[in-house]
């Protein structure tokens, strides 16, 4: 038995992936494959019985394919057009993909501030419950064309934490190009170690994280350590793990030992 095996009572399950996962690092074009993995994967949790709620990135990155550019954007306008093109190819995409096993998407688009507005939290929140009541999974991602935040510091990890509280999940799941977290940015410093576990989220551990290491991502794992902080916070538990193995979501809930395991503070 291992000391993950609570993991598999876990019901409301919140899913984040990188733009780093789903696209090819050579081209920057979108990964399908590895997207129609993950519908797999998702669709076989709605199976098992849980809530699953996918937060999505790439709709920057696969929008400026789609417009034709030929480098990864910079100015902030021309990113929120790639989005604007790139989100809808990406629900049209996980739409067909979730269909094909059965199940539905919705897609629910967000900005951060979304907790400091009582009517606006209760709308989302709303629209999640009945989504779930339906089962439905709800596809999100930051809203680009009203909220630039993201677009410049990459955080929809944050989001999927304020996502995670929202609507009480009971585990955060970022699949990032990594296996975790490690001790340094591994693919600058060789004798990085891997931290398999994290109880506490203090400066020592902050300073461990650092930004991108790909040309695709972007927040890095600083952001996944704040998102880490919000998620522990509201007593939900949070583990990075390798998107390039999209079958890790099982191994997982299985309670296998798999990626950096953020545990949530116990509310007393
Ligand atoms: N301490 C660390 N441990 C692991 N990865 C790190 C660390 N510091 C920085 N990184 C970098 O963060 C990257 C993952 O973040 P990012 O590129 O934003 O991916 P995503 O698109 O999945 O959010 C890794 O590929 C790695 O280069
Ligand atoms: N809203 C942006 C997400 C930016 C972002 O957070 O990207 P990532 O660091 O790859 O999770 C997009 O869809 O491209």
């Amino acid at each position: 038995m291992s000391n993950r095996d609570y993991l598999k009572d876990k019901k409301r399950i919140i899913v984040k992936v990188g733009s780093s996962t789903l696209t090819h690092p050579e081209t920057g074009h979108l990964n399908l494959a590895k997207l129609d993995k993950l519908v797999q994967v998702l669709s076989d949790l709605k199976n098992m019985g849980k809530d699953v709620i996918l937060v999505s990135s790439g709709a920057i990155p696969i929008g400026a394919k789609a417009a034709g550019l030929k480098e990864k954007p910079t100015d902030i306008a021309i990113k929120q057009a790639c989005a604007s093109v790139g989100q809808a190819t990406l629900m049209m995409i996980y739409q067909k993909f979730f269909r094909e096993f059965g199940h539905t998407a919705g897609q629910i688009l967000l900005t951060k501030d979304i907790m400091d507005d009582e009517i606006r939290k209760k709308n989302a929140e709303n629209t999640f419950k009945e989504l779930c009541n339906l089962d439905i999974i709800p596809i999100v991602n930051e809203n680009d064309t009203i909220s630039t935040e993201e677009i410049e510091f990459g955080d929809n990890d944050t989001l999927s934490a304020i996502v995670a509280k929202l609507v009480q999940g009971d585990l955060l799941i970022l699949l990032s190009d990594i296996d975790g977290l490690y001790t340094d940015d591994p693919r600058k410093d060789k004798n990085a170690q891997f931290i398999p576990e994290v109880d506490t989220i203090d400066e020592n551990l902050l300073n461990m994280a650092k930004g991108a290491g790909s040309k695709v991502g972007t927040g890095g794992m600083v952001t996944k350590i704040l998102a880490a902080k919000i998620a522990t916070e509201a007593g939900i538990d949070m583990i990075i793990s390798n998107g390039n193995e999209v079958k890790n979501i099982l191994k997982i809930i299985e309670g296998r030992e798999k990626g950096t395991l953020f545990k949530g503070i116990k509310i007393q």
